[in-house]
């Protein structure tokens, strides 16, 4: 049990060590924090996607944009695609689970908008093919994957690739990296 524990705090430290290194990676981020940051001062919408750990981790990073992150300043608009479960039962039992993303950015995604695509292998059906309909929108398109990059890699626009194929630690990257960009877009939008 204890090898257990050790073994995962110390691969989380060495991959967050190994992102820290980077400067592609820090350098990429901050891209990310300036095509999010541009798409609200449009006017546009930030919206994220993933399945599983991946869908949660959409949703809260939804919230720390809609909400608040740190501080009192207006809401900024930012929605996880599966938060309609009607829909989300609707769509995958009527047509197919991977669509369910696309068809609601056929309706939804806009020029300019964001969609943020969280996927630790890069290829889910659904999330690959969101991606693929929020290009044809004309939308800004980010990945967040793991080492490989899937599908992913050559379809986002912006593609932020965790150094490793261990789900978990990947999404704890998505999870650290998504706060920052939601630090540096508050603090930026809404200087105190
Ligand atoms: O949270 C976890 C594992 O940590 C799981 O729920 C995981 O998200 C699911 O297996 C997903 O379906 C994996 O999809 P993806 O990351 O390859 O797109
Ligand atoms: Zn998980």
């Amino acid at each position: 049990m204890q090898s257990t524990i050790r073994k995962n705090l110390q691969n989380a430290i060495d991959l967050k060590q190994q992102l820290l290194s980077d400067e592609f990676t820090v350098n990429l981020i901050v891209e990310m924090t300036e095509a999010i940051v541009r798409a609200y001062r449009n006017g546009r919408k930030v919206f994220f996607c993933g399945n599983g750990g991946s869908a949660a981790d959409a949703q809260h990073l939804a919230a720390e944009l809609s909400g608040r992150y740190y501080y009192d300043r207006p809401a900024l608009f930012a929605e996880a695609l599966h938060v309609n479960t009607s829909y989300i039962t609707a769509v995958a039992n009527d047509y197919s689970f991977d669509d369910v993303y696309a068809r609601w950015i056929t309706a939804i995604g806009q020029e300019g908008d964001v969609l943020i695509a969280m996927s630790t292998s890069g290829n889910s059906p659904n999330v690959v093919k969101a991606v693929a309909q929020a290009n044809e929108n004309g939308m800004v398109t980010i990945g967040f994957t793991g080492a490989d990059g899937g599908a992913l890699k050559e379809a986002c626009d912006l593609i932020l690739r965790v150094p490793s194929t261990d789900t978990p630690r990947i999404q704890e990257c998505h999870m650290h990296i998504g706060h920052t960009l939601c630090e540096i877009v508050e603090a930026t939008i809404f200087p105190r």
